[in-house]
């Protein structure tokens, strides 16, 4: 069967050439999911398909670092309610907020609830694992991480002791 998400993320998102990475490092190849994290067709494959891989998992709020965290949970947070689940997102800011609430952790609160710690994509484990961080400080039981594209931190997050669910791996993209 074709997995259509899987042709829209080679189609659209998968770059090839030189870049740099979040965590400075240089690479041959960049899958720029915000490409289809904001795609009409493939956000809605990428809610139900995020729901399905971390099936096994409990939690009530979806959230990660932002920018590429966001609508990935937000699209979880659309696929649940139309299932008729109550899932909440969130969005962790880079750093906390200097006025207004002066929070890091945005949406209707994370503190003594069940989080999924999510990402686009995932080199170093870095990003992800600052939200992990985050959110944490916010009060929140984090209960794994959630990415639609490991690009190899299955150690990085068994270190931190948190399950891992992912939709893809680099082995499924078409890279150099
Ligand atoms: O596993 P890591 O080494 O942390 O790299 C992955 C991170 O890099 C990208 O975000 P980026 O830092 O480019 O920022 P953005 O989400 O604001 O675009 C991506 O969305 C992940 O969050
Ligand atoms: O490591 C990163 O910064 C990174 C890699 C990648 O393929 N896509 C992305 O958005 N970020």
């Amino acid at each position: 069967m074709t997995d259509r998400l899987l042709e829209l993320i080679n189609e659209i998102a998968v770059v090839h050439g030189k870049v740099t990475l979040s965590s400075g490092a240089e690479a041959d190849w960049y899958v720029d999911l915000r490409r289809v994290t904001l795609h009409h067709e493939a956000a809605p494959l990428i809610g139900a398909r995020m729901l399905e891989a971390t099936a096994d998992l409990e939690y009530d709020v979806v959230g990660g670092l932002t920018l590429g965290a966001d609508p990935v949970a937000t699209a979880m947070l659309h696929a649940a309610a139309a299932q008729g689940r109550a899932l909440d997102a969130c969005v962790v800011r880079k750093a906390q907020k200097a006025h207004g609430m002066q929070r890091q952790v945005e949406g209707p609160g994370v503190e003594g609830r069940r989080v999924l710690a999510v990402d686009d994509t995932s080199t170093t484990g870095g990003s992800v694992l600052q939200a992990v961080e985050a959110l944490r400080a916010a009060g929140a039981e984090v209960v794994g991480v959630g990415l639609v594209v490991d690009r190899g931190v299955a150690d990085v997050v068994a270190q931190a002791g948190l399950p891992l669910r992912t939709v893809y791996t680099t082995a499924d993209l078409n890279t150099p």
